[in-house]
């Protein structure tokens, strides 16, 4: 489902212009980040798409619709919305925090907790988290619980605003891996807010600047708003490092995946092994590491294991490569396949050389 903003504008009460002439597109099962510094008008111009806030002037459609014509709280139901600190409701378990909006759609409560536990499993928690009040989490397992119940209304289009804002950088790290994860099979039309050029930058299939005062500074993929920012205040805005940052946009072509020795969890080890051995599951999932020297009781089990790295996908952006292999215990970046299957490894030196050819 698209969404598009035609001219808004948004003047406050008291004056304040949020909002200034907001013209774009946003396509059918994309991610839209709209990123900028505090005040420019982010998160008033998410919430004119659900009708928490009502522009001043200009319209905003929903495939094709103005939100208007719908009524909000029927517009508001198939629609996801995600908050920073996931505003759960605090004297709910996390299963019924889940289950809240099935049961409200007119599920039967068995039916509505059953699906609950099943978007539960989907964001990675584990069922023995569902009993639990919210305060009894963590941060990152708060907004988990948070992604899973505004994905419970199963709606095509989801409002995520600094929905990872309040946890530390690497919990925010996994929750935005999972994001993409989630958003490769469901396929959503995303709109997320965030004050974090990293994260809009990983996240985004488009990213749109704005500047204070609430108009857009510049609107375009990744790569253009880094390669090219349109003036002053968007190439500071994204800033120096943007070499680094540039990786992610590099045909990952001329990158030679080359095999590794894996082991099988379950299986017995013959003797101590002499390299970094990478484990894998049956379906060739990889598991993690074994230690050079390691020796193995029996079978091989997980808790014999160095948690991996980051995971690289085989045709993926090559910032990824280099991410897998400086995260990885054992240097070598792990590939996988469309399934998920391990591929083979790469090294650091390698992505290097790769990009040093393209000089
Ligand atoms: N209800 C309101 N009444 C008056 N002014 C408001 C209201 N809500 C927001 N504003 C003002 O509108 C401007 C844009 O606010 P908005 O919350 O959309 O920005 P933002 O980019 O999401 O900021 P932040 O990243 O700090 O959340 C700010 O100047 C803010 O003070």
């Amino acid at each position: 489902m698209g969404i598009e903003f035609r001219d808004v504008t948004k003047r406050y009460p008291d004056g304040t212009v949020a909002v200034d002439g907001l013209s774009l597109t946003i396509d059918d099962g994309t991610i839209t980040v709209f990123v900028g510094p505090s005040g420019c008008g982010k998160t008033t111009s998410l919430r004119m798409i659900n009708r928490m806030v009502e522009p001043t002037s200009g319209q905003v459609l929903l495939d094709g619709k103005d939100v208007r014509e719908s009524d909000p709280p029927v517009l508001r139901r198939g629609i996801g919305y995600v908050i920073q600190n996931a505003g759960l409701f605090p004297h709910r378990t996390v299963l019924d925090n889940v289950a809240t909006v099935p049961l409200l759609t007119g599920w039967g409560k068995r039916k509505a907790r059953d699906r609950a536990a099943e978007l539960l499993d989907t964001v990675g928690l584990p069922a023995e988290l569902a009993k639990r009040y919210p305060a009894q989490l963590s941060g990152g397992q708060q907004q988990r619980v948070g992604v899973a119940r505004a994905l419970a209304g199963d709606s095509p289009v989801l409002l995520m605003d600094e929905p990872f804002s309040a946890v530390d950088p690497i919990v925010r790290e996994g929750l935005q891996d999972e994001l993409l994860r989630l958003q490769s099979r469901l396929g959503k039309t995303i709109v997320f807010v965030t004050h974090d050029i990293d994260e809009a930058v990983r996240l985004g299939d488009k990213v749109a600047v704005m500047r204070v005062g609430g108009k857009l500074a510049q609107y375009g993929t990744p790569a253009d708003v880094l390669r090219h920012p349109v003036d002053d205040f968007v190439a500071s805005f994204v800033g120096r490092d943007r070499g680094y940052r540039g990786l992610s946009f590099v045909d990952s072509a001329g990158v030679e995946v080359k095999d590794v020795a894996t082991i099988e969890v379950g299986e017995p080890l013959p003797g101590p092994v002499e390299d970094w051995r990478l484990a894998v599951n049956a379906e060739r999932r990889p598991r993690g590491w074994l230690a050079p020297g390691s020796t193995v009781d029996g079978k091989l089990a997980e808790p014999d294991l160095v948690a991996g790295g980051s995971l690289y996908q085989q045709g993926s952006p090559i910032r990824g490569a280099l991410d897998a292999a400086l995260s990885s215990p054992s240097g070598l970046g792990v590939v996988i396949d469309d399934e998920g299957r391990v591929a083979g490894v790469v090294t650091a030196r390698q992505i290097l050389d790769v990009l040093d050819d393209r000089e």
